[in-house]
């Protein structure tokens, strides 16, 4: 019996996958062999020495300490893709907030105290003071075509827009989900000069922390509108708030409140719910269920962010799984104890991602305990599990 420890409010469609014969899933459960979160913080979080991974349901992993997860032999696996329909749908709102004013015609709705007369007809006379732009024959700047950025990208088109996108990392399954009419960018600044609507899809990693700033906002148009459903952090506050009341930026959409912005005009903010919805959360919750209960049963990693990506369809009678430093003459140490103890190797493989490897062994025979002791206690071994 595995168990799960839950962080976060996770969709009941993660036990569909992570059943009650095999797992103990709860808030409260103790020394789990996992965690399962959305978007948590776990910078501080006390890793304990037996917790073996993390399922983030979700995709942005700047919550989740990686390298010190990595160091601890902790596999740490998102979701790629399964929220992002969520946020394309969204960002269909923020374009039209972003370009009309309707949250104040909506105010001015609710609010309507009858006193100027049947607010049938006096709509008609105060609409024109809520007019805006269509976006359609504007031009849109994508930072960032992963999975969220080439589905907005795509619409984007669909609604008449000519869409710029720059993404320096595009992965080729990302370049072939967009549409050949978005015309790529190879220089961000030519985002920021052309565009009339920006919309960042960016993870928060160093790079693209304050990725807007006072220059970048200085080379936009005036009156750009920006939307921000990756991470606040990417854009830097104060110069987005000077923007703002400068009126350089005409409005910014973003789903990562605070209390400056809200206190400053033309913001218009949600509370992180780009990946709120009922088919997000449930893919996000499968998702992450299946790459666990993959990784806890089997040792398969996929969609690590942290590790490298291993799958060995399973043969002989035990596997054994080792995450060690990505160093010369690992495996040779290995080795001499497998033979040492007539442990025949059946089938193996052995990848690694910057500093650790992952090698996983089919072998024909139960494994002795003294084996795996010191295979734990060779140089550069991290973690040891047969499964
Ligand atoms: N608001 C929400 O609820 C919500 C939901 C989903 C995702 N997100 C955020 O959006 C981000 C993107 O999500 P996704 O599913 O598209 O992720 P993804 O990994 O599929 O795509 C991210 C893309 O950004 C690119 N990229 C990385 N660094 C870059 C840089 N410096 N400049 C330009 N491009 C860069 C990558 O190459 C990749 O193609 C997530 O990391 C997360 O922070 C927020
Ligand atoms: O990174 C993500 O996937 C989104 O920000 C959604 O996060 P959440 O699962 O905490 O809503």
């Amino acid at each position: 019996m595995y168990k799960v420890k839950l962080l976060n409010n996770i969709s009941p469609s993660a036990r569909t996958i992570l059943t009650d014969d095999r797992y103990e899933l709860s808030e409260t459960v103790e020394h789990p062999d996992a965690l399962f979160v959305r978007a948590s913080d776990l910078h501080k979080y006390p890793f304990e020495k037996n917790l073996l991974c993390i399922g983030r349901a979700g995709i942005g992993v700047n919550t989740i300490p990686l390298d010190e997860c990595a160091e601890k032999g902790i596999v740490v696996f998102n979701t790629p893709g399964g929220n992002a329909n969520g946020v394309k749908e969204l960002f269909l709102f923020a374009l039209a907030m972003a370009s009309r004013e309707i949250l104040p015609a909506m105010e001015w709705v609710k609010t309507y105290d009858g006193s100027q007369g049947p607010i049938e007809q006096r709509m008609e006379k105060v609409k024109k003071q809520y007019a805006g732009p269509e976006f359609a024959g504007k031009t849109l700047g994508v930072i960032g075509a992963g999975n969220v950025g080439s589905r907005v990208a795509n619409i984007a088109l669909a609604c008449n827009m000519k869409v710029y996108a720059y993404d320096p990392y595009l992965s080729a399954d990302a370049a072939w989900a967009i549409s050949r009419h978005v015309f790529r960018v190879s220089d961000l600044r030519d985002i920021f000069r052309y565009s009339d609507y920006i919309t960042i899809h960016t993870p928060l990693t160093d790079e693209t922390r304050n990725m807007i700033d006072d220059k970048a906002i200085a080379l936009m148009k005036n009156g750009v509108r920006i939307i921000n459903y990756a991470r606040g952090e990417v854009v830097n506050e104060d110069a987005m708030i000077k923007g703002l009341n400068d009126g350089k930026v005409a409005r910014y959409v973003a789903d990562f409140p605070t209390k400056r912005l809200i206190e400053t005009k033309n913001t218009v903010l949600t509370p992180h719910l780009g990946g709120t919805t009922f088919e997000s959360e449930s893919n996000c919750a499968r998702m992450a269920a299946k790459e666990m209960d993959d990784y806890l049963t089997n040792g398969n990693i996929r969609n690590s962010v942290n590790l490298p990506d291993v799958q060995l369809e399973r043969s002989g009678a035990s596997r054994i799984c080792i995450i060690h430093r990505n160093l010369p003459g690992m495996l040779a140490n290995m080795m001499p104890l497998f033979a040492r103890d007539g442990i025949n190797i059946e089938n193996m493989t052995n990848k690694s991602r910057g500093s650790y490897a992952y090698s996983v062994f089919d072998v024909n025979t139960d494994v002795p305990e003294k084996a795996i002791q010191e295979l734990n206690a060779l140089d550069g071994v991290i973690r040891v599990r047969v499964l």
